[in-house]
Order: C-alpha cells, then sequence, then structure tokens
C-alpha cells in the first residue's frame, strides 16, 4: 500500500466491506405502475479500494450510490451487508460520509474558516485548536488547495470547490465515501486530479465509491475497481482495462487504441446490438467479479470480526478522533457561522437599512401628524394597520427566498453529521433577532415621530414590542412555508396566503362582530395580524384625551378615540391577551418549521407515506 497522500494527521481506517444483494429500487410511475430503477443488482466494493460506478445516463448510478449511502433507502428491497453483517443505517452513516454532485459552499467565508468551522463541529473539544488547525493544513494541502486558504468558498474554481467539498469530509476521517459525479464540470487534467486524490484517499484503508460518466483511458485504469450499470442492470463488475478480455469473451472486440471505458458504455446503449441479457447474465447482475478467471464469485470479506457489533464499535471508536462537539457548542459555532455570513454581505445589509429607512420615511410622510389630529382619526388606524403589514412582508419575504437554497446546505451538513438538527435550529432563530430588533427600531421612531403619536414611554414601548412580535411570527410564518417547499412554490404559496391572513385581520371592523358568519370568526382566530392589530389599537387609543378638531374641518366624528374603539367594535380587547396569543403563535410556527424541517431530512413512517401519496397522485397527475 503507497503511503503517498497518507494524512498523518488522520489515522488509517479498518475495513469497512459493502456487499448488496439483490437490490431493487422502484419509483411510482402514474398509471403505468412503478418503474424498476434498480433491477435486483449484487456487488461487493472494498476498503482500500476506489470503485466507480460507471454507465450511460440514467442507468440508475446515482440511485445506487443513494441506496448505498441511506440517502435513499426506503423503497429499496434487498440486502446490504457491511463487513458481512446486516447494515444498521444509523450506525453505517457515523461512519460514511456522502459528497453530492452539486458543490454547494457556504457563503461568505474563506476556505480556511469554512475548514474551521467544520473541524470545530466535527472534531470537538478535547483536540486542541492547534491540532485543527494542522488537520486542517494538511487536508488541504493533501488535495492542493493550500493556496486558497484565504479565498473566498464562492470564489473557488469547479475544481477546487470538488476538492474542498471533499477536504471538509476527510476532516474526520470517515471510512466510508461516496461521490456522486466527482468530476462533473472539471476539465480533463483537474478530472485526474481529482481521480487520484482520491485513489490516495482510498490507500488509507477508506472505501471510496462514486459515480462517474465517461473516464478517459488513463482514468479509467486508476480505478481498483469499476461498475458498469445498463438500464437498472449490472454489466461488469472488475479492474477496469479487465473489460477488453470480458467483453472478447461475449464475441464484443473492443477494437485498438480505443478507450475501454467508452467502448462499454457503447455496448450498453446498445450500439453494437443488444447484448444486455447476456452481460448481465454473464456477471450474474453483480453477483460476480471478473477476474482473468473468468465468472468466479467475487471473494467474501477479509478481516471480519465475529461479532458485527464489536466490528462496528471499534469502527466507531476509531472514527470518534472525530467526536463531534456538544450541543451548546455546535449552537455557538453555528450562530457565529451565521453572523459573520449576515454580516459580511454588505449589499444585503445596506438594502435591507435603506429599505426600513425609506420606507419609514415614506409611511410616516403619508400620516404625517396624523396621530394627534382629531379629523384623521380613520387615517390614523390605517397607519397601524399599513406598520402591521409591513411588519409582515419585510421578514417574511426573505426567507422565502433565502430558505430553500440553505436547506441544500443544511442537507448536506446534517446528513453528514455535522451537528444536531436542534442547534442549527436554534441559532437560526437566534441569527436574525438583533437585527430585525435594530432595524424596527429605526423603523418605529421613524414613523412614530412623523406621524407624531403619543410621545409616552408605554406607548412606544408597547408599539415597538407589538411590530416586533409580527415581525418575528412572519419570519417564523415564511420558515414554515419554505421548510417544506421550493423556492418557487415557497414565492408563491407565501404571498398568496398572506391575503387571506390580512383581510381577516380587518374583517368586519366597523360592522359589530355579531355580525360576522361563524366561519369567518374561527378563520379569525388564526389570523395573527388580528391580535396584532388589535394590541396596536388598544394600546395606542385606550386612556387618551379627546382629540382636537382642528379649526378648518368641519366633520371630526371620533375626536374620542374610545368611541371610535366602540364604533370598530374593538372596545373588549385585552391588550395582554393578545400579546399571549402573538407569543402562542410565535411557538407554534417556530415549532411547527421545526417539525417540517426534520420530516423533511429525516422523514417519519407517516410522512414517507405521504410522500409516497404524494408521489403517485403527482405521477398520475403529470403522465
Ligand atoms: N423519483 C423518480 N421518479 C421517476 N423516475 C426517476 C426518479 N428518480 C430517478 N428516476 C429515473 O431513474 C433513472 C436512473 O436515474 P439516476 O439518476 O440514478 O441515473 P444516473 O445513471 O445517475 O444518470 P445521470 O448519469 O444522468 O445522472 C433515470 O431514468 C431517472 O429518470
Amino acid at each position: 500500500m503507497s503511503s503517498v497522500g497518507r494524512l498523518t494527521v488522520l489515522p488509517e481506517q479498518s475495513r469497512v466491506d459493502i456487499e448488496f444483494q439483490d437490490l431493487g429500487y422502484a419509483v411510482p410511475q402514474g398509471r403505468k405502475g412503478f418503474k424498476l430503477i434498480l433491477k435486483n443488482i449484487s456487488g461487493y466494493f472494498e476498503s482500500g479500494q476506489l470503485t466507480a460506478i460507471l454507465g450511460p445516463s440514467g442507468a440508475g448510478k446515482s440511485t445506487l450510490l443513494n441506496v448505498l449511502a441511506g440517502y435513499k433507502s426506503t423503497a429499496a428491497t434487498g440486502q446490504i451487508l457491511i463487513n458481512g453483517e446486516a447494515r444498521h443505517a444509523k450506525r453505517f452513516q457515523k461512519l460514511s460520509r456522502y459528497i453530492m454532485q452539486e458543490d454547494i459552499m457556504q457563503p461568505m467565508l474563506t476556505v480556511g474558516e469554512a475548514m474551521m468551522v467544520a473541524a470545530n463541529l466535527k472534531l470537538g473539544k478535547k483536540i486542541s485548536h492547534t491540532d485543527k488547525l494542522n488537520a486542517i493544513r494538511e487536508v488541504l494541502s493533501q488535495l492542493h488547495l493550500q493556496r486558497t486558504f484565504n479565498t473566498q468558498t464562492t470564489r473557488l474554481s469547479g475544481g477546487e470547490k470538488k476538492r474542498l467539498s471533499i477536504a471538509l469530509e476527510l476532516l474526520n476521517n470517515p471510512p466510508v465515501l461516496f461521490l456522486d459525479e466527482p468530476t462533473t464540470g472539471l476539465d480533463d487534467m483537474s478530472c485526474m486530479q481529482c481521480i487520484t486524490l482520491l485513489k490516495k484517499i482510498a490507500e488509507g484503508g477508506r472505501t471510496v465509491i462514486c459515480s462517474i460518466h465517461t473516464p478517459s483511458s488513463k482514468m479509467f485504469s486508476t480505478f481498483d475497481k469499476v461498475y458498469v450499470m445498463s438500464l437498472g442492470q449490472c454489466i461488469y463488475q472488475g479492474y477496469g482495462p479487465l473489460v477488453v478480455p470480458y467483453l472478447s469473451s461475449i464475441g464484443l472486440e473492443c477494437p485498438i487504441h480505443f478507450n475501454p471505458a467508452d467502448f462499454i458504455i457503447e455496448v450498453s446503449c446498445q450500439e453494437y446490438g443488444n447484448f444486455q441479457d447476456r452481460l448481465v447474465s454473464a456477471i450474474e447482475n453483480g453477483k460476480n467479479t471478473y477476474t482473468s478467471n473468468f465468472n468466479k464469485p467475487h471473494s467474501n470479506p477479509k478481516n471480519i470480526t465475529e461479532n458485527e457489533e464489536e466490528n462496528v464499535e471499534i469502527l466507531e471508536q476509531e472514527s470518534s478522533y472525530n467526536e463531534r462537539s456538544d450541543w451548546i457548542t455546535q449552537y455557538k459555532i453555528l450562530l457565529m457561522r451565521m453572523w459573520k455570513q449576515m454580516l459580511r454581505d454588505k449589499t444585503y445589509l445596506c438594502l435591507k437599512t435603506v429599505l426600513y429607512i425609506l420606507i419609514g420615511c415614506l409611511i410616516g410622510s403619508l400620516y404625517l401628524g396624523m396621530g394627534k389630529d382629531g379629523s384623521k382619526t380613520i387615517f390614523n388606524f390605517g397607519f397601524y394597520f399599513t406598520c402591521i403589514i409591513f411588519f409582515m412582508y419585510i421578514p417574511m419575504m426573505p426567507v422565502l427566498l433565502q430558505f430553500p437554497k440553505e436547506f441544500q446546505l443544511i442537507k448536506r451538513e446534517y446528513f453528514n453529521k455535522w451537528y444536531s438538527l436542534s442547534a442549527y435550529f436554534a441559532a437560526l432563530t437566534t441569527s436574525t433577532i438583533p437585527i430585525q430588533l435594530i432595524l424596527g427600531s429605526v423603523y418605529v421612531i421613524l414613523v412614530y415621530i412623523l406621524s407624531d403619536q403619543p410621545m409616552e414611554m408605554d406607548r412606544l414601548g408597547h408599539f415597538y414590542l407589538i411590530c416586533m412580535l409580527t415581525g418575528v411570527i412572519s419570519e417564523s410564518f415564511g420558515l414554515l412555508i419554505a421548510s417544506h417547499l421550493s423556492l418557487i412554490n415557497s414565492m408563491f404559496i407565501g404571498p398568496v396566503l398572506a391575503v387571506p391572513l390580512m383581510l381577516l385581520a380587518v374583517y368586519g371592523f366597523g360592522s359589530g362582530y355579531s355580525s360576522i358568519p361563524t366561519l369567518i370568526k374561527i378563520g379569525m382566530y388564526f389570523s395573527y395580524l388580528r391580535y396584532s392589530l388589535q394590541a396596536l389599537i388598544h394600546t395606542m387609543l385606550t386612556g387618551r384625551e379627546k382629540l382636537k378638531c382642528p379649526d378648518e374641518e368641519e366633520f371630526c366624528p371620533w375626536t374620542d378615540l374610545e368611541h371610535f374603539m366602540r364604533d370598530m367594535g374593538m372596545e373588549d380587547t385585552i391588550f395582554w391577551v393578545d400579546i399571549v396569543a402573538l407569543v402562542v403563535t410565535y411557538v407554534i410556527f417556530r415549532g411547527g418549521s421545526y417539525y417540517l424541517l426534520k420530516q423533511r431530512l429525516t422523514p417519519n413512517k407517516t410522512f414517507r407515506a405521504l410522500g409516497y401519496i404524494g408521489r403517485i397522485v403527482k405521477s398520475h397527475i403529470t403522465r
């Protein structure tokens, strides 16, 4: 075993051999029933080896990788064995890391910072900062990324991003690495560099499995093993260059100077006739590994400990060089990361500040001096409603826009066990509060002064409290929507749902509560905007002296504000009841968002069944 590229800070790993038998995977396909993507395939991927899953587009490579990694396993049939014993999905996830095709990077961080966040989260407190830094430097140098230490992750080239994705996962020395098409989008040189690196990583005792499209002949012979798929079946398993005698034994001669990888792909695309069944049966759909001694079943795993439990425990201990940090540390690291990203995004921050000031000035000017004008009481009511609408839309829209993208990052980090979801969610919940409080106060002070509201600390404090509560609830409402939907659906559903919320908030004002139909009354209880508006009107209008009617005005029906509240049907509102209702709404929305997010990442039986039904319905509609 070559020592070139061995990571000294990361000890060698024990064997984790992966075997799968009669693996099947089907997806619902309208009225046609099901589409079989994996058709009872078998295979054996050994530790210390770099294995490539090859095949034409749509052959099922990514699906096989996803099922083996446990990323998609609910609808799978067959058996997956780890060191000869049935795979325990949760324990296996602790040992494996999955590097997705898309290199989504945490924005606004340098490579060094992104690596330090990963090291702090994955390596725990027992390892000193200096050791973490050494580990980072060594991993980066192994992956030829040392010169990018201070470069922002989003400015890296395609090849560098891919290598950084690998580096981030290598930090805690996982025994198994899955990579979905690691060479996609890279030039020939970067492809070869990437594959050579993966080979070095495998040589340290790891099981490295990647799916790949069309490798060059040089790359093809670099893999220790290739697993070729066609139409969801295995048509070859063994050392790459041996594919030539294998195909020859079936009567398919690879032309001299022809890339054997291209040749077998062309064969699988049936360019030389239909050899699918013969190839599948020759290799017994993956049960055999082709060696120069054809048709021998692949060797059984070596070094298997008698007891699987013991075996996995040893592995877990070894990879617990990587003991994950505790909840509080995770929370602090994630919060710091979020704040750093927020403060460095100067454009967004400036836009947001300008927006709060500009709209504050605009609304303040529209309702200029109306707060104490007896002829403008109804306009003043409009001012309060406008403030509530402002604090609904402005905090909700960025969440609808940003969170679906953020979800892709969470998925990668959460699936690879960087942190617990509750720590992430707690950090997310607290990260936006300071900026919301600061900018919210700027807006409130501006509109409060411009619209000439009563200068009493109590009222101002309550006004601010209600606006802030509305803001954080609206943000949570956005999260509730975006936690389970795509960007397009979120952007559609969010503003659409806001309309009935606004209507229900003001429905029936002026005409009396008793005349409202029961169904609408029930609906009104669900509009948190109504509680905000009621609380705001109550705090701003009760206990005030009669307003003055300007001399030039002939008609001042509501100089008595208590009278106005009676006319609006709001004389019975209790401020603290509305505040409690707002707090309860906040807790429900946040709790709901967390639950939906968790179900999206790791669905329970009910959600799996719902998702399955949804897919069947969708496939019937879109067929
Ligand atoms: N949820 C799904 N519903 C319907 N068909 C699906 C679903 N998931 C995958 N497929 C189909 O299964 C087949 C295999 O998909 P998979 O992504 O595994 O192929 P692949 O070999 O990785 O292809 P590529 O190299 O183009 O990424 C494709 O025909 C794909 O359209």
